[in-house]
């Protein structure tokens, strides 16, 4: 089974509280996601393997470490995924961006999905696929299908707030995908949104409501 990360540093947890507030504006909403996307990269990124290369100092010549390995894929699932790209790109520069175009029907709760365009070298890389809201999970795994029939293996997802519906969901219908979040929430309410939650991240993000 997949396993299941709460980024619980102080700093993301104190601003997830302002992204959660209903008086935060799109502004600061933004800025807020963005900024927590970073840290919780940083997080994410711990575990990644690093390799010695020789470096002339103005001193002397030393051996130090680079980040080895796989390249970096980021998958936002849009519209409320593009809101965690740019901070994880601040940490990760090089890495490529594809995008996924999904929608929740608001009856059935079911993703529908209306556009895809992956990097061409995306078999080659690392994948981390993005979404600030896990609610049923329907989203996120069907991201992860679409990923897994073009042949992708390496797959983490990295969402702000989960459902404990969403993180089951995903465990089970994808047991090899470790889950990242910033917060477990209590439930899901009858509409699919997670409470307490931070409401229509789309929507707050891109102000559309
Ligand atoms: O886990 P699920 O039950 O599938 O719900 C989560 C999905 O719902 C939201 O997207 P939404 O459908 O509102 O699209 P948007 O990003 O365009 O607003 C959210 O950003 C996730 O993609
Ligand atoms: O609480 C939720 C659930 C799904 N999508 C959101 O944006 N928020
Ligand atoms: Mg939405």
């Amino acid at each position: 089974m997949g396993k299941l990360y709460v980024c619980d540093h102080p700093l993301i947890q104190h601003k997830l509280t302002y992204i959660r507030d209903e008086n935060t504006k799109t502004k600061d909403f933004r800025q807020l996601v963005d900024e927590v996307a970073m840290l919780m990269a940083y997080e994410i990124t711990r575990d990644l393997p690093l390799e010695k290369v020789k470096v002339h100092t103005p001193v002397i010549e030393a051996e130090c470490q680079v980040i080895s390995g796989r390249m970096l894929g980021l998958i936002p699932i849009l519209r409320a995924g593009l809101g965690m790209v740019d901070g994880i790109l601040k940490l990760h520069p090089t890495a490529k961006v594809g995008h996924v175009g999904l929608y929740r029907d608001p009856e059935t709760l079911q993703p529908v999905e209306y556009y895809v365009k992956l990097p061409t070298d995306v078999l080659e890389r690392e994948l981390i696929v993005i979404d600030p809201m896990l609610a049923t999970g329907g989203s996120a795994n069907m991201a992860i299908d679409v990923l897994k029939k073009r042949g992708c293996q390496q797959i983490k997802l990295m969402c702000l707030i989960a459902a404990p519906e969403g993180v089951k969901a995903v465990q089970e219908a994808h047991p090899d995908v470790d889950i990242y979040v910033a917060a477990v929430d209590d439930y899901l309410n009858d509409h699919g949104y997670i409470v307490p939650g931070l409401g229509d991240a789309g929507d707050r993000l891109f102000g559309t409501k």
